[in-house]
């Protein structure tokens, strides 16, 4: 049980992270006090106000949690011979998605179950306080409906913020669909929608070559909106397409990836609300060209980092571990990669601000959920000087110690 307030005093250096680029705030002696679930107050340490219980972090610095707004936490399996694959010079492709399809739905619920809350611990023990999750390692209507339930549960629970609906990930190997991906198309958008629907908030399709089409795509993109869901997109990972052009044009949330962008899918993500979602451990683990992060930003479009942690192209939760790639490879300087991997991720999950009576994410303000971490580190600068270390000391997740001196203790 918390107590009702705690005071977290000796923090050295506290980014708050703010809701327009340049915008958070950098206080160097910092206390946060913590209400319930919420930020109740933020400043200097000289100035706090009393409260039940204080915490003293030690010199530590801190940032907001990790939002980590794309990911595949719901299969079976790996594929470590199609990654070695790939350091021997294959090219990824969709098709290794049929791989876990067939992991996953051999394994019992029990056994899901436990994969995903044993990659969740891995995301809190990181730093992660938000997650996203998909469906779409089943690709039948019972599969991606045991998929939807399984996600809902723990959203339910409290420890998943959004559910997305893959039912679009890839046309299934079987005889009924292989020839025949439309018909595939008329399932997900029919009874697998109306099944998964009391179980999901977004709507996604991997729109790609060996995937979906464009007009595929559009099908998708629309029976969701009519359902009522919120749009994300795969897209422009593989090589050039329509991706980020139909996230766009249907006011999708997100498109993630964007690999390989032309100026007008740029042009065009810098002027609509659709928040370009860059991965950067996908693009070194399938050794595609990275995002162009820096260009987006510098077009003005909204950028988040997510881990995209699946088994095919990015099998980690690290979130610590992109944003570090976004610093070293992408050319983002640590505040606009952290920015991107808790503001930017709240943002493509429309939860930067109050909404629907849920709390805001992914800055440490007054009223926004308290979902903070302390770091090994006297500064954040050291996420990406010392990369790859274990720099999460303690985590608070809607108000709640969940990590205490790299030890979970919530889950
Ligand atoms: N690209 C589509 N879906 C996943 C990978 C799927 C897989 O290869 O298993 C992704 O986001 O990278
Ligand atoms: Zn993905």
């Amino acid at each position: 049980m918390s107590p009702a307030s705690t005071c977290i005093t000796g923090i050295r250096e506290l980014w708050t992270v703010g809701s327009e680029p340049g915008s958070g705030r950098t206080i160097r002696d910092a206390a946060i006090i913590i209400e319930g679930d919420r930020f109740a107050w933020v400043g200097p340490a000289a100035e706090a106000g009393s409260a039940d219980a204080v915490v003293d972090a030690g010199g530590r610095a801190a940032i907001p949690g990790w939002v980590d707004s794309h990911t595949h936490l719901i299969f079976d399996g790996d594929r470590a011979d199609e990654f070695a694959a790939r350091l021997d010079g294959q090219a990824y492709a969709a098709g290794g998605i049929n791989v876990t399809v067939n992991a996953t739905n051999s394994a019992s619920d029990e056994r899901l179950r436990t994969n995903i809350r044993g990659r969740l611990r891995d995301a809190w023990l990181g730093g992660t306080t938000a997650l996203e999750t998909k469906t779409g390692y089943a690709l039948s209507l019972d599969g991606e409906l045991r998929s939807a339930e399984l996600a809902a549960e723990l959203y339910r629970a409290g420890n998943l913020e959004a559910v997305t609906f893959l039912g679009a990930h890839l046309v299934p190997d079987s005889p009924a669909y292989r020839d025949n991906p439309d018909a595939y198309v008329d399932l997900v958008v029919g009874e697998m929608l109306a099944a998964v629907r009391p179980h999901v908030q977004w709507m996604d399709v991997f729109c790609e070559r060996g995937a979906f089409n464009a007009a595929q795509t559009r099908r998708v993109l629309e029976a969701g909106r009519d359902a009522g869901l919120g749009l994300r997109v795969h897209g422009n990972q593989i090589g050039p397409g329509e991706g980020v052009a139909l996230a766009v044009e249907y006011g999708a949330a997100s498109v993630d990836h964007c690999n390989f962008m032309s100026d007008a899918d740029i042009d065009a993500l810098a002027n609509s609300d659709t928040v370009a979602t860059v991965l950067p451990a996908c693009d070194l683990s399938t050794r595609v060209q990275f995002a162009p992060a820096r260009e987006l930003l510098d077009a003005g479009a909204t950028v988040a980092i997510a881990s995209n942690c699946n088994p095919g192209t990015s099998y980690t939760t690290s979130m610590q571990y992109c944003v570090a790639t976004a610093v070293l490879q992408m050319g983002l300087s640590v505040p606009e990669a952290v920015r991107a991997a808790t503001w930017g991720g709240a943002r493509a999950l429309r939860r930067e601000e109050a909404r629907d009576g849920l709390p805001a994410l992914g800055a440490v303000e007054v009223g926004h959920r308290a979902d903070l971490q302390l770091l090994d580190a006297p500064s954040p600068t050291h996420l990406a000087y010392r990369p790859g270390m274990p720099l999460t000391h303690s985590v608070w997740r809607a108000g709640e110690r969940v990590v205490a001196g790299r030890c979970l203790t919530g889950l």
